[in-house]
Parts: structure tokens; C-alpha cells; sequence
């Protein structure tokens, strides 16, 4: 019956937010004739946008609905009653807090509501609960363990049943979201370019607001009460920012992990901008979670909170019961008329940002671009839709960690403003009073951060943009919690492999190759000559690495590189600052704690790992570069990636080395072979003359006398600055030897390509003191040697 009352065809429909009460879904999702009413929709197309016009039964209801492109032709139309924002609000009340239970749901239809025969309410990325129910929208609950197990429920396609019931929930969400609206500057301008008396009007609001703040700044800084009035300032500021609404709030938070631009009064105050902000009415809060998801509250909900849990900046969470299956819940639900709100602000501070572009000369950043970024990225956080796939991505590739946690997604509760989550039980990393009286360890819970940054950051590219410490929980099991998926951002491939490379010839004072690394970093315009940088980074990193780098704030890292490049006509693509932000709120994190704390030192093992074991080109030549500096081989930058290397959690020491390795058979290892050639005469020398010298003096003194007059040196000639290079190397090989050979899953096979190259035929100029082929037959042999099975102790070639 539904089918007949279809206009035309297309696999996705529309709903309207701000009807809220009309929504459109594909025939497939249709089955409770009684509310599809018969509809027509007319539309006109401006700027790849259609604005339509919709009527139903009799009763002409306009409702200008802003669609996408891509969603021009619309299937269906379901048209329901309005909710009244009135008995959603008398049957949930307003409150204080308190849990509601709401009374079991005597609509029998109201499971299906939305037309879907609902089989599946959440996807979990690590599905690791979840109860066995029937609820009642048709819904059969599985046990955890069948989900586990993946029971043998396999469609023809390899997917299962469950996987392809997840997608079908996500695709009815996604219909629930098709309203959702992109930042478009040139649509902001063409909107309000027309409405004159609002923009007036919200100018002079933000000017006399922020311009009262900087009054008075400006009065205690000649009054000589700038620091003593510094809290109060900071609080007005927060209070100005709040008032000023969801734009300004955001603006706030990005101010409040910056230690590098607010001082430590205004961090504390911004940072409670993260999510203590006011609240909107709840009554509204429930009208639009039915509105949007198109079901009365206690069809869902057995129980939810009769005013929020939390309030930031786009939305606000109430703790729930699923009516279903028992779950609990979060729900986010946006703030009403949000997207108004954000347009107009960021079309004035669009304006702002042209001026300073245009005069201000000393800003060398394109502004105007930084905003547009900005405001592309608030956008995106107003569609919970793309929220809830960004948590589902983001378990996917970090949620496999045992110390990792992510809410998993319930999608037949997800539109565009209302997020359905799994609730996550913890406290929040910025109490660190609480998070210490629980026993657990925040150092820890910071270091599981960094790790899982680095790995978003470097490894898959794709990370949470917004780690400030309102999201991110330690629950009661000493797991880190990320929450607020809306920000998420990507490093590009080249971009994670030159940060890796930067950080380690960092580490090694490398600065040729830090100079060269602006390149491929894209700071700097291959045309830039980077010469002239060498001496400066060295002049300033020489100094400031005296101590060990381990010891090096970020910080101090980032001032130092500004400081230098600044000279430069140089440009750092957003993500870098996204990247320095998460790294520096963790850094900030730790502090608290740990005044010593240092994210670099917490990192390098991740670094090192990476270059010891990643077989992409660039980081293996950065390894290569690294390590033969001017033909000779830097046993001590080995030893010191491997110490480092083996902190890190995923090291495997069967890796290590490994592109560097397959390179030395490949077609284009010519080189290298010959360095290692080189290296292995040297080697040799040092293990088989330094044990020599050694043996000779663990002879006892009176017997030495036998050998060669007591002069090893006679026998084996060598002078005493060789000798204690010599013994010095052997001593070095050995250690590395012995840290190889003592981690988990080292095979000495894998350094068969060694052994191999010694063997080569064209591997005959052996200088050195030993002869040519007997210090090849030496090494090979020596290596041999090593190779053999491993004992249960490392050897000692003495
Ligand atoms: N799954 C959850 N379990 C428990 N609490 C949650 C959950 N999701 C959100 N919260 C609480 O709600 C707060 C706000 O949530 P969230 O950060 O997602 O909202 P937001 O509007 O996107 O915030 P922001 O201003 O940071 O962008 C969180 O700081 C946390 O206290």
C-alpha cells in the first residue's frame, strides 16, 4: 500500500529537521501504512540545492525543506503529527537529575513508527555485551557470545546477518539525516547579505561583549593589575564566550589547550567551557529526540534522566535505559537551532578574517583559510549521523587495544541531532583528585593517550581532533575512553612518514636532514633553498638538546622550530596544528601529575619501532641515512633505536631491520651492500682482534710474558687508540647483539641477508688488517656462529 503512494525514485529520502515532524524514507523502509500519507513534492534546484515544497493530506503544511544534491528525488514522504513539545515535556518533566522511569509504552505500534522493522538497535565495534530480549519494535536481541562467535549466519556475500542488519540501521539513520547542511561560504554570504538588520545586530552583540572584555584587560594593564585580576578576567572571558553562544564557545575550547597563547588562569576557566555550559529545556531536548526519531520517548526509553548529565557546547546528554534490552545509554541531543546560530557568526568572523588578511601584514597565515577549515569542522559535528560512523571507524582501528575504549553506536536511535551511545561509566582525566582515589594511575592512562595518538596520528592517519580532557574518561578498570567523535581529522601518508623521519633525525641531531624534512612536510616550497636553516637549527637545538632529548618539552620543540622557520616563507597545513594540539593537552594532562613528565621521551619508543621496522621507502632510507653516516655504520644510533624501540608495546624484534635487510639482496642494494661489506671487516676485526687483546689480558701476568714478550700488541700490531676503539665497537655489538637476541620473537635468521652478502663473490675488496677473504670467510663464519639456534642466554663471543 505504501508502495502506491511513492513519487519518484531514489535510494535515499529526506527528513526535515526543522519540521521535525515530517520525515521521508526509501519503500523498503515502510511498513506502517497507517501515517504514510499521500504526498507530493515539488522542487526547485538553486546551487545544486533543492528546496521543496511539501503538502499533505488537505491540510497544506509549508515546510521548506533544504535537501542535498544528492538526495533530490524523494521516494516517499511519511508526515506524522507534530510531538507536542508540551506532553513530551509534562511526561518527562524538568529536574534536577533524577532517573524517570517511564511506564511501559501501551502503543503497540510503536516499534515500527518509523516504518522500519527494526532487527538490530546498535552497532558495537567491540560488541562485548549485550542481553537476549524480544523487544517490542520486532526486535530480536542476540546473546553477546553468538555476536562474538559470528555464528554461522553468513549471507551468500561472505557479511553476516548482523553486519548486514548494523548497515541496514545506519542507512535509516543516515535517511533520518539527510537534512544535515555543509559549510558553504558563498551560501552563508548569499544568505545574509540579504538580512542586513541581523548581522547588524549580532555584530554590535559580539562587539560590545568582547570589546567590554578588552576594555578591561586594557584598564588593568594600566593600572599595573593585570596578574592580580588575571582569575577574574579569565572568568569574565568564559562567561562572555558562554553568552556569546555554541561559536564562541568553540572558539574557547580551542583557546583552552593552548598553553602557548593563554595563561594558566584562563586555561583552567576555558576549560570549563568543555562541557559545564548552560543547558537548553529539556521539554525541547525530548521533542526533538522523538521528532528526529520519529517514536515516542517511552517506546525507547525506560528510563532516562529528567535533565542532562551534560551540557557542551552542540548538545546536551541524558543517561538512558533502552526500553528493549535493559542497555544504558547516553544521549546527545543537539541544541535547537544551532546551525542558524554558527552560520551568522561565521559569516561576520569570514568578513573579520578578509581584513586581517588584507592589512594586517605581520599574519603571514592565510586566515580566512584557517576559519573556513575551522568552520568546516563544526559543521561535520552537527551531523550525529557522520558521529557515530566516525566512532564506529575509530573502533575499528584503535578500539582493538585492550586499554582502549570506545562507546559502541545504537543506530536506530541516531539522526541528525540525536546520538545514541553506549554509556561509558568513568571519570573524566582532567579530575585527577578522583582518578587517584579510584588507585588508578593517571601517568599510565597519559601514556595509553599518547600511544593511541600516535597511532591514530602516524599509523592510520585518522584521529580524534577534539582530545580535550572532558573527553576523554578513565573508567573504573584503568581503560581510556575516548568520547566526541564529531571532530575527527586525517594526516596525510607522505605527512606521517616525514613526521616520523623529523622526529627521529631530531633525536639525532641530524639537521641536514631536519632542513631537508620541510620538504616533504610541505612546509616549505621545493624552491626555498634550506641551507641557510641547517646552522640555525643546529645553533638552537644544540643548545637546548644539551641535556638528553628525552628531556625536551614539546613545547620547547615547537617554539624552537617557530623561532627558526618564521625567517622562512613557510606554511604548516592544519592538520600539524590539530596533531601538536593532542599531543600538548596529553603533555598538560601528565603535568599535573608529573612535573617531569615529557611527551617526546613517552614517544620516541613509537618512533623508533616505526624506523626500525616499517618497510616504507622513505622511512627505510631514513633508517639507512641514519645509520652509515659518511660510509661508516653508527653502532651507537642502532643501539639507541633498539633501547628505544623495544619500550614500545607492538615491537617485534623479528621486525627490526627487516627493510633494510630485504633491501641488501634487492636489485637496488648495491651500495648498501658495500657498506655492509665494509662494516663487516670492522666488525669482524673488532670482535676477533678485541677478544684477542681480552684473552690476553685474562692471562695471568706472569705467564704473559710467554707471549711475544708480553706485547699482545707485537703480535697483533695495533696502537692504543685502535685498541680501545676496537674493544669499544666489540663491546657495542655485543650489547646490541645481546638486546636483539633477548627480545620477544627474535629469529637470528632474519640477518641470514647478512651472511649472504659476505658470501657474494663480488665481495672481495676487504681491506683492513686481516686479509681480504679471510676476514670475509671470518665474518661470514662469525655470523654463522650467531645464527645458530638461540641459547637461553645472549652470547658472548669471548
Ligand atoms: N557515551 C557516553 N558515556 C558517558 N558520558 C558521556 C558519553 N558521551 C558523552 N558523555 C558526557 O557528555 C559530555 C559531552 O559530550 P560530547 O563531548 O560528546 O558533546 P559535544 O557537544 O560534542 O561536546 P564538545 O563541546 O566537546 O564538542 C561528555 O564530556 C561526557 O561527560
Amino acid at each position: 500500500m505504501a508502495n502506491a503512494l511513492l513519487t519518484t525514485s531514489s535510494s535515499l529520502g529526506v527528513a526535515c529537521s526543522n519540521t521535525m515532524h515530517l520525515q521521508t524514507v526509501p519503500v523498503s523502509a515502510i511498513a506502517g501504512g497507517d501515517f504514510v500519507r499521500r504526498s507530493s513534492f515539488n522542487s526547485s534546484f538553486a546551487r545544486g540545492r533543492s528546496y521543496g515544497v511539501l503538502i499533505s493530506r488537505g491540510r497544506l503544511r509549508q515546510e521548506k525543506c533544504e535537501l542535498r544534491a544528492r538526495t533530490r528525488s524523494v521516494r516517499a514522504v511519511l508526515v506524522r503529527d507534530p510531538p507536542a513539545v508540551e506532553s513530551a515535556a509534562g511526561r518527562f518533566g524538568g529536574g534536577n537529575g533524577s532517573v524517570r522511569t517511564v511506564g511501559r509504552d501501551d502503543d503497540s505500534s510503536a516499534g515500527s513508527r518509523n516504518g522500519a522493522a527494526v532487527s538490530t538497535e546498535r552497532t558495537r565495534g567491540n560488541r562485548s555485551s549485550g542481553s537476549s530480549s524480544s523487544g517490542r519494535d520486532g526486535v530480536e536481541f542476540r546473546k553477546a557470545s553468538e555476536i562474538m562467535a559470528g555464528r554461522g549466519d553468513k549471507g551468500k556475500s561472505g557479511t553476516s546477518v548482523r553486519e548486514q542488519e548494523d548497515v541496514e540501521a545506519e542507512a535509516r539513520a543516515a535517511l533520518r539525516a539527510t537534512n544535515v547542511v555543509e559549510y558553504d561560504p558563498v551560501r552563508l554570504y548569499e544568505r545574509y547579505s540579504k538580512q542586513p538588520a541581523k548581522v547588524v545586530a549580532r555584530t554590535v552583540k559580539i562587539l560590545t561583549t568582547l570589546g567590554a572584555f578588552a576594555t578591561d584587560v586594557l584598564i588593568d594593564q594600566r593600572t599595573g593589575k593585570l596578574e592580580v585580576n588575571m582569575r577574574k578576567r579569565a572568568k569574565e572571558l568564559r562567561e562572555k564566550l558562554t553568552y556569546l553562544g555554541p561559536t564562541f564557545v568553540k572558539i574557547g575550547q580551542g583557546l583552552s589547550t593552548r598553553p602557548d597563547l593563554c595563561p594558566p588562569a584562563y586555561l583552567e576557566e576555558l576549560a570549563e567551557l568543555q562541557d559545564a555550559l548552560p543547558t537548553f529545556p529539556d521539554a525541547e531536548a525530548f521533542a526533538c529526540i522523538e521528532a528526529e526519531l520519529g517514536r515516542p520517548l517511552e517506546s525507547m526509553f525506560s528510563s532516562i534522566t529528567s535533565s542532562p548529565v551534560a551540557a557542551a557546547s552542540l548538545g546536551q546528554v541524558y543517561k538512558a535505559t533502552l526500553k528493549s534490552t535493559g542497555e544504558v545509554v547516553a544521549v546527545k541531543v543537539q541544541r535547537p537551532y544551532i546551525e542558524e546560530s554558527v552560520a551568522l557568526d561565521f559569516f561576520l568572523l569570514r568578513g573579520l578574517c578578509g581584513l586581517v588578511n588584507k592589512y594586517a601584514d605581520l599574519v603571514t597565515s592565510d586566515v580566512t583559510a584557517l576559519l573556513d577549515e575551522f568552520a568546516r569542522r563544526v559543521y561535520q559535528e552537527l551531523n550525529y549521523v557522520q558521529e557515530g560512523r566516525n566512532a564506529i571507524r575509530f573502533q575499528k582501528l584503535y578500539g582493538d587495544r585492550p586499554d582502549v575504549k570506545v562507546p559502541g553506536i545504537y543506530w536506530e536511535y541516531v539522526s541528525a541531532k540525536v546520538l545514541t551511545m553506549e554509556w561509558i561509566e568513568g571519570i573524566k582525566l582532567s579530575e585527577q583528585a578522583r582518578i587517584t582515589a579510584q588507585g588508578l594511575d593517571i601517568i599510565k592512562l597519559v601514556d595509553i593517550g599518547i600511544q593511541c595518538s600516535l597511532r591514530q596520528l602516524l599509523e592510520h592517519g585518522y584521529f580524534h581532533a577534539d582530545p580535550h580532557p572532558g573527553n576523554l574518561l578513565a573508567t573504573p578498570d584503568g581503560k581510556l575512553a575516548f568520547l566526541d567523535f564529531g571532530m575527527m581529522s586525517e594526516t596525510p601518508q607522505t605527512a606521517r612518514f616525514a613526521i616520523i623521519g623529523h622526529v627521529v633525525h631530531l633525536v639525532n641531531r641530524d639537521y641536514d636532514a631536519m632542513a631537508r624534512d620541510y620538504y616533504a612536510l610541505d612546509f616549505l616550497d621545493a624552491k626555498v633553498d634550506v641551507s641557510p636553516i641547517v646552522p640555525e637549527l643546529k645553533n638552537f637545538f644544540d643548545d637546548v638538546l644539551e641535556a638528553t632529548v628525552s628531556e625536551l618539552n614539546f613545547k620547547t620543540i615547537v617554539d624552537g622550530l617557530g623561532a627558526v622557520l618564521y625567517k622562512y616563507p613557510f606554511n604548516v597545513p592544519a592538520y600539524y596544528a590539530l596533531i601538536l594540539r593532542s599531543l600538548t593537552v596529553l603533555e598538560g594532562l601528565a603535568l599535573y601529575t608529573d612535573p617531569n613528565f615529557k611527551v617526546l621521551a613517552a614517544s620516541y619508543p613509537y618512533f623508533a619501532k616505526r624506523l626500525l621496522t616499517d618497510k616504507n621507502p622513505y622511512l627505510r632510507d631514513a633508517l639507512i641515512e641514519l645509520l652509515f653516516k659518511d660510509g661508516t655504520f653508527r653502532w651507537n644510533r642502532l643501539e639507541n633505536l633498539l633501547v628505544q624501540g623495544r619500550k614500545d608495546s607492538d615491537y617485534n624484534s623479528s621486525d627490526v631491520m627487516q627493510p633494510v635487510l630485504d633491501l641488501l639482496l634487492g636489485p637496488g642494494g648495491e651500495e648498501l651492500r658495500s657498506l655492509v661489506e665494509k662494516e663487516a671487516v670492522r666488525v669482524s676485526e673488532a670482535l676477533l682482534v678485541g677478544t684477542a687483546l681480552q684473552s690476553f689480558k685474562s692471562v695471568p701476568e706472569p705467564l704473559r710474558a710467554f707471549i711475544d714478550r708480553g706485547n699482545v700488541n707485537s703480535v697483533i700490531r695495533i696502537k692504543e687508540s685502535e685498541e680501545a676503539e676496537m674493544l669499544a665497537l666489540r663491546e657495542q655489538v655485543l650489547r646490541i647483539w645481546g638486546l636483539l637476541r633477548n627480545s620477544r620473537g627474535f629469529d637470528p635468521s632474519v640477518l641470514q641477508p647478512i651472511v649472504e652478502v659476505l658470501r657474494r663473490s663480488e665481495a672481495q675488496a676487504m681491506g683492513g688488517r686481516i686479509a681480504g677473504n679471510i676476514s670475509r670467510r671470518l665474518a661470514a663464519r662469525a655470523l654463522q656462529q650467531l645464527l645458530k639456534p638461540a641459547p637461553t642466554t645472549a652470547p658472548t663471543l669471548s
